[in-house]
């Protein structure tokens, strides 16, 4: 089966009509979290999320959630909840959404604490920076064994280097932000996701 591509980062229509139309099958969008240039609102992902095609999945990218933001991501329309840092006990206990647990390499001996955790759906192994562009040793995933949940790449991927990826780590997804924006820094290419798409599927 060939891997699945998640594009996140989207901050506005034309973002969505593009991954649609390049096929990806997950959008993410960065709610709570003020310092990342990619942050939105919920009534912004609502407008994105709204034009986007009926199968491309949805992710609310959000780092240690309060409660109440766990409570109002239930309720904004997303199918999944992408978790880097912290996850409280009183945030996992208001989760309804099938919880994608993310890891920025300092904290990747944390993932057996969430091997048994039944709301979690999946893993995101992520460069140490959020959203940075950047990339990591990814030999520090060999030791990993697979358990069923969604094991997805992400950090540093772009369409120059996503295949060599696919090959050398055999993710079910990667995942990609900075490597598929305009050069200005500023908003998503639709060439570069159309490359990264297709690079992705070609190994
Ligand atoms: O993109 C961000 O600003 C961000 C903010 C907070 C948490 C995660 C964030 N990004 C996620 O990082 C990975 C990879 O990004 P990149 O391709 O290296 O830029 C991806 O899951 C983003 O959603």
């Amino acid at each position: 089966m060939s891997v699945k591509v998640k594009i996140c980062g989207l901050t506005s229509v034309e973002d969505a009509k593009n991954v649609s139309e390049a096929g990806a099958e997950f959008a993410g969008m960065v709610v709570f979290f003020p310092k990342s240039k990619r942050n939105i609102s919920l009534e912004k992902a609502a407008e994105i999320m709204a034009a986007l095609s009926d199968n491309v999945k949805t992710c609310a990218v959000t780092v240690s959630p309060s409660k109440e933001q766990v409570r109002q991501i239930n309720d904004a329309g997303f199918d999944y909840i992408q978790i880097h840092g912290r996850i409280d006990d009183d945030a996992y206990s208001a989760a309804e959404l099938p919880i994608i647990k993310a890891f920025n390499v300092t904290d990747i001996a944390e993932l057996d604490r969430y091997k048994s955790s039944e709301k979690v759906c999946g893993y995101v192994f992520d460069a140490a920076e959020y959203g940075s562009g950047k990339s990591f040793d990814w030999s520090l995933l060999d030791s990993i064994k697979r358990d069923g949940r969604m094991f997805i790449l992400a950090g540093g991927l772009s369409p120059e280097n996503v295949s060599e990826a696919v090959r050398r780590v055999h993710p079910d997804c990667v995942d990609v932000s900075s490597g598929v924006e305009n050069d200005s820094g500023s908003g998503k290419n639709r060439q570069k996701i159309f490359s990264f798409v297709e690079n992705a599927r070609s190994v």
